[in-house]
Parts: C-alpha cells; sequence; structure tokens
C-alpha cells in the first residue's frame, strides 16, 4: 500500500473525480512525489459495483482517454490507496476524516448536492436536507454533503487533529465560497456554535474551476479496454484528452504540488469559473436539450447540426461574452475550443447525461447572465432560448415522451408539471423564484422567453 504521509479524503468517486482529479495526483506520483495519495468513499448507497470493482482492485482502474482526432491511450490510474464501502454511519470516511494525516476533504456531489437558492440560502425543505438536520441533531451523520461534513469535522475537532481544507470539485459558481457557506448555515441550524468556531478558524474552502468532459461510462468502454489492455475492469471509464483545474492557492494545512503537473494555481479563479459555467457548462446544456428535441441520442450530433450550433454559438457570442467581458482569457477562443471539443464523435457523451438537472443548472448557468443583461439594459433574445429550450424539453417530460429517463434532483415534480400545465407555461415557467430568484416574474423575461419559445417551436417543427 501507498504510504504517502498525507491523505486527500474524497467524498463521491464518481466518473469525473477518477477522471480528474485523480488522474492529476497519479501524473504527480508518477514525477516520483509520494507525498500524498487519496482515499475515498460515497455519501450514498448509489454505485455499489463500481465501488465494490474499485475495493477489489486496491482502488486502482482503467482510464481511456480520447484525443479530438480520435486516437485513444490507456491508462492505469493508482492514486486512490483506499476505497470506503458505503455505510450509512460513514463510520469509515469518518474516521478516515478525523486522522491528522488527513489535510484535505474534496467532494463532488453533482450542482444538485447543494440544496442553496438563488438568495444563497440553504433550502431546508428538500427532505434530504431537513433528514440530515435531524440526524446531526443526534449526533448521526447524514447522507449530504452538509450532514457528512458536520460529523467529520465534529470528530476532528473532538480529536484536536488540526486544520484541514474542504475542497470543492463541483461545476459550481464560486463553489468553495458557497459550499462553506452552506455548511455554516446548516451548522447554525444545529445552534452548534463551537463547530462553528473551530470550522472558522481551522479549515480553508478555496474556490475551484474543473473541467473534463467524462461521459458515463457505458459496457463499451469496459469491452474496450479489455480488447486494448487484457484488462477487465468494471470501474473502467473514459474521458476527453482536454484537462484543466484552476484552484485558488488557500489551502490550511498543504497541498500536493500539483502545479508540477499542470494544476494551475491563482489568487482569484473568477474569470475561469464563470467562463466555464457560461461558456461551456451553459452551452451544454444547451445543446442536450435542443439535441433531444431533435431526437439525438449524443452531444456530438447536436453540435454538428448548423441550427443547435448557431443557437449555441449566438447565445455565447451575443450574450454570454460581453458580460464576460473585459477578461484575462481570450473569450471567442475559448468558445471555439469548447464548440470544437462538443463536436469530437469518439466521445459519444449522452444528451442524456448533460440535460439532467435543469432546476439547478438554470440558476447556475444561466440565470446570471440574464440578470446581468437586464440590470445593463441589453438584450437577452440570445440566451432566453436556452430556457425556451428547457421549456418545451420539460413539456416533452410532462407528456412521458422523452426518450430516456430525466434525473433532476432539485425539481419538485408537481412545481414542474404545473408550469407545464399552465395555461400560459411561459409566464409559469418565468414565474418561479427557484429559477430566477429576483428576475422572477420580470416582465423583460417573459416577453423574451415568449418570443423565443415561439422560435423553439418552429425549430422542433422543422425537425419534424
Ligand atoms: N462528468 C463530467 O464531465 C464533469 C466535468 C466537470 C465537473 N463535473 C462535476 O462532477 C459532478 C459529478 O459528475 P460525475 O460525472 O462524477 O457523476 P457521477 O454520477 O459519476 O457521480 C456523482 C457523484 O455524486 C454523488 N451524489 C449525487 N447526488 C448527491 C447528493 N445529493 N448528495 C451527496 N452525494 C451526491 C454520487 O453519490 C456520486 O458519487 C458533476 O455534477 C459536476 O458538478 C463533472
Ligand atoms: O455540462 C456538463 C458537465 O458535466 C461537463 O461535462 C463538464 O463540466 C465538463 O468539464
Amino acid at each position: 500500500m501507498n504510504q504517502a504521509p498525507f491523505v486527500m479524503l474524497h467524498l463521491g468517486l464518481g466518473s469525473f473525480h477518477r477522471a480528474h482529479q485523480a488522474v492529476y495526483l497519479h501524473a504527480l506520483q508518477q514525477t516520483g512525489d509520494l507525498g500524498w495519495a487519496l482515499e475515498g468513499g460515497h455519501l450514498r448507497d448509489d454505485m455499489p459495483d463500481v465501488i465494490e470493482a474499485l475495493r477489489h482492485q486496491g482502488g486502482a482502474y482503467m482510464l481511456e482517454t480520447v484525443a479530438p482526432d480520435g486516437q485513444v491511450r490507456y491508462e492505469r490510474i493508482t492514486s486512490i490507496r483506499r476505497v470506503y464501502p458505503f455505510e450509512p454511519s460513514l463510520s469509515g470516511l469518518i474516521e478516515a476524516a478525523a486522522q491528522p494525516n488527513t489535510r484535505i476533504i474534496s467532494f463532488t456531489v453533482t450542482e444538485a448536492g447543494y440544496y442553496l437558492d438563488a438568495r444563497n440560502e440553504l433550502d431546508f425543505s428538500f427532505p434530504d436536507l431537513s433528514a440530515d438536520v435531524a440526524a446531526a441533531q443526534q449526533q448521526r451523520p447524514g447522507g449530504t454533503i452538509y450532514g457528512a461534513l458536520t460529523a467529520m469535522l465534529r470528530e476532528r475537532m473532538r480529536r484536536g487533529s488540526g486544520p484541514v481544507t474542504l475542497l470543492n470539485c463541483d461545476n459550481l459558481r464560486h463553489n468553495g465560497d458557497r459550499s462553506r457557506s452552506g455548511l455554516l448555515q446548516f451548522i447554525d441550524r444545529l445552534g452548534d456554535a463551537a463547530l462553528r468556531a473551530w470550522v472558522e478558524t481551522h479549515t480553508t474552502s478555496p474556490n475551484a474551476m474543473v473541467d473534463r468532459i467524462t461521459p458515463r461510462p457505458t459496457d463499451a468502454v469496459r469491452q474496450r479496454v479489455l480488447a486494448a489492455t487484457g484488462v477487465d475492469d468494471p470501474a473502467a471509464l473514459m474521458g476527453e484528452q482536454f484537462i484543466q483545474w484552476v484552484i485558488e492557492d488557500r489551502f490550511a494545512a498543504g497541498r500536493p504540488a500539483w502545479e508540477a503537473v499542470g494544476v494551475e494555481m491563482v489568487d482569484s479563479v473568477a474569470p475561469y469559473e464563470e467562463a466555464k459555467i457560461r461558456l461551456l457548462n451553459a452551452t451544454h446544456s444547451c445543446i442536450a436539450w435542443a439535441g433531444t428535441l431533435r431526437g439525438y441520442d449524443y452531444i456530438h450530433e447536436g453540435t454538428r447540426d448548423a441550427a443547435i450550433r448557431q443557437m449555441a454559438f449566438a447565445y455565447a457570442t451575443d450574450d454570454a461574452i460581453p458580460v464576460l467581458s473585459p477578461s484575462p482569457l481570450d473569450l471567442a477562443n475559448y468558445r471555439d475550443t469548447v464548440l470544437d471539443r462538443f463536436a469530437n464523435a469518439a466521445i459519444r457523451d449522452t444528451n442524456q447525461r448533460v440535460a439532467m438537472d435543469g432546476f439547478s443548472k438554470i440558476p447556475g448557468f444561466i440565470a446570471p447572465t440574464v440578470r446581468e443583461r437586464l440590470a445593463r439594459g441589453e438584450s437577452i433574445d440570445s440566451v432566453a432560448m436556452l430556457p425556451a429550450l428547457f421549456l418545451a424539453f420539460l413539456q416533452r417530460w410532462r407528456r412521458g415522451a422523452l426518450p430516456y429517463d430525466y434525473q433532476d434532483q432539485a425539481m419538485d415534480p408537481s412545481v414542474a408539471a404545473a408550469v407545464c400545465d399552465a395555461d400560459d407555461p411561459v409566464s409559469a415557467l418565468a414565474a418561479l423564484p427557484v429559477l430566477w430568484g429576483a428576475q422572477a416574474g420580470d416582465a423583460r423575461l417573459v416577453a423574451a422567453l415568449r418570443q423565443a419559445s415561439a422560435r423553439v417551436a418552429a425549430f422542433i417543427n422543422q425537425a419534424s
């Protein structure tokens, strides 16, 4: 077993963690720097086969990476030295988090795993979150990131194990600041002043921008890995060749020398995360919703459809780039690179994966552009196409006419159904504070969404 002195404990060993953070640490270890190792596990019992396979393989797994020209490369990733089985008590993970040599607790729990509303307040009406409050009041851990971190940090405080960095690796704007605020609100709800003071003085939460398209692994990946390497790995996965990680250099108790393997350590991640969230993630959702409406299964198919590409291009060019400017990044080049990445047929990323969680992605990825343009008195015609596509998508969901199961943790199905069944679905969608915050019901939003919905209807009719 790797006897590295320091541990980064990761919560959520899903595909992305294994194609990104674990790969950077693996690359660092390959340079001979064995100062850090990964350990991890899940907060939910949702991938038992993958967890079991990883445990069986001592944390190692095969990664296939695909270049823009379709060239593939296979590598065995060995930076995860220990995988904890899922247990509702999270006892293995809590014990690991409380060890003095655990210096970073990182996590990927999806955009919907933070339960923050448009005003950045924790929405305790989510049953998972209220159940975690009740559990934490009885000193039991819970399955949300807040319930889990509270249990871990309480134990760390009790043992005097020293400072630790909380490192968010999800696509969330100001992901460190916002998840920290959520954690403190959760602790305040418990009335645990001692824990709040300890968290404030013993932890940091750097913001980070993470990027690598990592599709849901399929059996085809496992078969390709087997054919190319002779290794039959139930935890095999694939990602694009492109990879980027930009992190604010605010660590409470040290960090791996990531800069040696290409991680960008910066003072502020803001320009990177805004470009990524608005030009990559929002555009990605646009292509997934439009592609589904057009009958495509994969992201590259929609990106290669001239009408869909034009919608995505117009959104980025007319509405997103102007509010992101000035920027230290070449935003037009960033947009073009992103569209080229999406068009890579070898990635075979599904519309189903990217279309999910619209009720988290509209407020996170799209509403800020609407808000900022309205505040400047500027047109929102191009950005309004995205929620208009989502509305048409939602109406298909309501009719049971989507070609796949739509997963949306933040969606209240009764609210979504009421929007679709309303006499005026456009006004009903525009009126939802959960999507638009203070802009909910704004007459300019309603008007732009109505006009965009007419364009979306014409787009759908063109396809049929
Ligand atoms: N896949 C990508 O291309 C990609 C790229 C950049 C960033 N990300 C970020 O990583 C996240 C996960 O993507 P993935 O591809 O690993 O997905 P995945 O489905 O493979 O893994 C999701 C992980 O989140 C956990 N989870 C889900 N909902 C949760 C909740 N409410 N509370 C606690 N844990 C929860 C699951 O247990 C699992 O560990 C994305 O939502 C995104 O924020 C993904
Ligand atoms: O937009 C969907 C995301 O999961 C995306 O694949 C990722 O953010 C790329 O880094």
